[in-house]
């Protein structure tokens, strides 16, 4: 075989020589060599620029046959390296262990205090302007003043119900109050009890812990499902997310982008797939595969005929047919540039599927960051995060204390 080889390489040799450009054809030979490698150099200098973090991709969904009886058509994230997977799980109930790249990465908090202050900068500018303005010419509080801090108020969004509570409160406690600093403090403290009277998220209990997103097109469903995804990454949790709006491709892709920027798996099925299938096939990988948060993303609108709210409860009903008791949370988004649209979209996502906590995202693009009160007040929901830019770490937790220091 060798002598072949080498019989073939001496006449090809003899060959080229004969006609008498050889040097100029070799030479041609390894210039196109080197302009491939140098191709090859800038695509992969260019792809790391784009996704730095999609390097570290998560393992995907199991591929077998689904439970929904169909084909397995997942199309799913291509595995990582093996030294960047997330471990497999161990026997059921054992506990699972974050990858390499699930390492906590905690934010640093001064760093996020900052960010709250600078995402309602707008909010915070109009407020506090508006309450200095009131006390320009006087100290005490006077009809004038007590209408100028009420438009302030309902300017900042807080919604008029709130508004008109925290007035009542204001008149009945006016002999405490003879200046912007005091009527901050004690609006602060009223705040306070707002966020105070409302159920705290409930702790994470089960594994996986199952997490249906909702809410309408736009409010930023999908870019905060990838913030969810990575904060949960970065407590160290194994994530794997179910693509279940299935009425649009580019839905499905942009979630996939968004799973790979933030590490976590996906599970997404072709278009038009029944998305209660999809959420059924994501619960049973995650249980299956021991992860520890599955997030489910729904539709925000339909293009058949079908309802929105039956479509939910039937993604509902077949998670908990899968997992009794999931999902553990029904986590509504709601876009708090749109003021009391949000609040209207709030009660009917509460009144079709049961609304367990809520996520109220671009609150650095407007100046009526006040809606986080109005509507805490008037569903007695708890918030779980706010979206303050639209950077993978602008999500945080809601903490009612920052809230309330940042927006005055
Ligand atoms: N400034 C700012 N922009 C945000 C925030 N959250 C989301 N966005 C932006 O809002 C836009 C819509 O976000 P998506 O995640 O695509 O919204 P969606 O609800 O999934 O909408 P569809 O894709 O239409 O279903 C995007 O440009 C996001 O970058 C936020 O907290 N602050």
């Amino acid at each position: 075989m060798l002598q072949h080889l080498t019989d073939f390489c001496r006449r090809f040799y003899q060959s080229l020589q004969a006609t008498g450009w050889y040097k100029e054809i070799i030479g041609a030979g390894l210039a196109l060599l080197l302009l491939i490698l140098l191709i090859d150099i800038i695509r992969r200098r260019k792809k790391a620029e784009k996704w730095p973090a999609a390097e570290t991709r998560a393992d995907p969904a199991q591929t077998e046959e689904t439970s929904s009886g169909q084909p397995a058509d997942f199309h799913e994230i291509p595995g990582p390296e093996p030294e960047q997977e997330i471990e497999q799980p161990g026997p059921a109930g054992a506990e699972t262990h974050p990858s390499p790249a699930a390492e906590p990465v905690a934010p640093e908090p001064a760093s996020l205090m900052d960010r709250l202050k600078t995402g309602l900068g707008k909010t915070r500018k109009s407020l506090a302007g508006r309450l200095e303005q009131a006390f320009a010419d006087k100290n005490v509080l006077d009809r004038q003043n007590m209408e100028e801090i009420e438009e302030a108020l309902i300017t900042a969004d807080v919604g008029m119900d709130t508004t008109m509570k925290l007035i009542g409160r204001i008149e009945a406690n006016a002999a405490q109050i003879s200046g912007p600093e005091q009527l901050r403090t004690f609006l602060k403290q009223e705040m306070r009890k707002v966020f105070e009277n409302v159920a705290q998220p409930a702790p994470v209990a089960e594994t996986p812990h199952v997490v249906m997103v909702v809410g309408v097109n736009g409010v930023g469903k999908t870019t905060t499902i990838g913030k969810l995804a990575f904060q949960y990454r970065c407590q160290g949790a194994g994530v794997l997310i179910g693509a279940a709006d299935t009425f649009r491709a580019a839905a499905v892709e942009q979630l996939t982008i968004w799973a790979q920027r933030a590490d976590a798996a996906i599970v997404a099925h072709r278009e038009n797939t029944d998305p209660a299938a999809v959420a059924f096939d994501t619960v049973e990988a995650g249980i299956s595969r021991s992860i520890d948060r599955v997030i489910i993303d729904t539709a925000g609108r339909l293009h058949t005929k079908v309802n929105l709210m039956e479509q939910l409860k039937k993604i509902k009903r077949s998670i908990g047919k899968k997992l009794p008791g999931a999902p553990h949370e029904v986590l509504l988004v709601l876009d708090a540039t749109t003021g009391q649209n949000a609040l209207a979209q709030a009660k009917m996502f509460h009144e079709g599927i049961g609304v367990t906590g809520l996520i109220l995202t671009k609150l650095d693009g407007t100046a009526r960051g006040g809606i986080v009160v109005g509507i805490c007040d008037a569903m007695k929901l708890p918030i779980h995060y706010i979206g303050v830019g639209e950077a993978m770490e602008d999500l945080q937790p809601f903490d009612h204390e920052a809230f309330i220091d940042a927006l005055f």
